[in-house]
């Protein structure tokens, strides 16, 4: 890792970053980043989450130096990315949504191609170590054609850390993979983050996001909605609900004030959200049972990272 670490100064600083796509012959300019400021500290693993078209590969691919942002600034590890874009690149490892690779290069000679484009020595390339890593030593002479999909993604990561970057930034790494490379991927994520790595992550698995990340920024078109540790954000609501299943189908809905939403969920289940420091479960219950209801059965559960999510980004207009 190099040296230069900056005492605890932001392992990534974003200032008012805005881009503007250009019009092509298709399509309409596009605003997709408006202004996006926020810090990502050192040592923890960070999620950076939004729906669809929100402006997180933008953001990525203004980091690898793919993009060309239209204003604003990016530090990496305390260098400019523009002044200074040779130290910012030795400081980070991205991991792109694409697989990519030349399909006739073994995975050892991908790893060693890719230390000399970084200009690291012979004696000083560590690719043994980091097929090791990724679980792929028995794979280091197989032509990459031959992986499957899991070990292809695993080889794209001891690629990002060829140089060991202090900071790995990852693409939806777990997009489209079954549940067992996930795990794998994620344990690959924590094993690294213990090494003293920061890392980044997008990811549409918000369960995920909310078990691997230790803070979360949401955007949506473009703007940052939120920048909080997970637990502050998952609590963040206060909410709670109770889904309760009543004895007879249902044609009117029980009501009260304190519900913050009240929702048929089947046939006889009843789904009340409300705030945890405004009423109890019981007071809910009781509320049904005044109203005529007989319950049969309870169940309840707080809040989780995706109602946060889902309220969070319904409250932005289009831009
Ligand atoms: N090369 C481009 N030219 C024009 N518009 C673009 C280009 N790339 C992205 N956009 C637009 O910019 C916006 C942000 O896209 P971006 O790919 O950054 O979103 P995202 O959050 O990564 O979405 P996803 O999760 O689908 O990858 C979208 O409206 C997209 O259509």
């Amino acid at each position: 890792m190099p040296d230069t670490t900056p005492d605890n100064s932001p392992a990534i600083e974003i200032r008012d970053v805005v881009k503007q796509y250009a019009s092509s012959n298709k399509a309409e300019p596009k605003l997709a980043l408006k202004g996006l400021s926020f810090d990502v500290p050192q040592g923890g693993v960070f999620g950076l989450l939004g729906p669809n078209g929100a402006g997180k590969s933008t953001l990525i691919n203004i980091m690898a130096g793919l993009v060309n942002k239209t204003s604003g600034s990016i530090r990496i590890w305390g260098h400019d990315i523009d002044r200074d874009h040779r130290n910012a690149k030795t400081c980070i490892g991205i991991v792109p949504q694409e697989i990519v690779f030349d399909p006739f290069f073994t995975p050892f000679e991908v790893l060693e191609n890719q230390g000399g484009m970084y200009g690291i020595a012979k004696s000083l390339r560590r690719s043994e170590e980091l097929l090791r890593a990724v679980r792929l030593e028995d794979k280091r002479d197989a032509y990459a054609r031959t992986l499957s999909g899991g070990m292809k993604r695993r080889l794209l990561i001891a690629k990002a850390m060829v140089h060991s970057p202090p900071i790995l930034v990852l693409d939806e790494p777990t997009a489209g993979v079954d549940v067992e490379l996930r795990r794998q991927l994620w344990e690959l994520v924590g094993d690294l983050n213990d090494q003293g790595v920061t890392v980044v992550l997008t990811t549409h698995y918000l369960e995920e996001a909310e078990q691997l990340c230790d803070r979360i920024a949401i955007i949506n078109h473009g703007e940052l909605i939120t920048n909080k540790p997970t637990r502050e954000l998952v609590g963040m609501m206060g909410e709670k609900i109770v889904a309760v299943t009543v004895d007879a189908d249902i044609t009117d809905l029980p009501h009260d004030p304190r519900f913050r939403k009240c929702v048929k969920a089947g046939e006889r289940v009843i789904e009340v959200t409300y705030d945890k420091s405004e009423m109890t479960a019981g007071q809910v219950l009781a509320k049904l049972q005044e109203q005529g209801f007989t319950v049969d059965d309870v169940t309840t559960r707080e809040a989780d990272l995706e109602d946060v999510f889902v309220q969070l980004t319904s409250q932005v207009g289009q831009g």
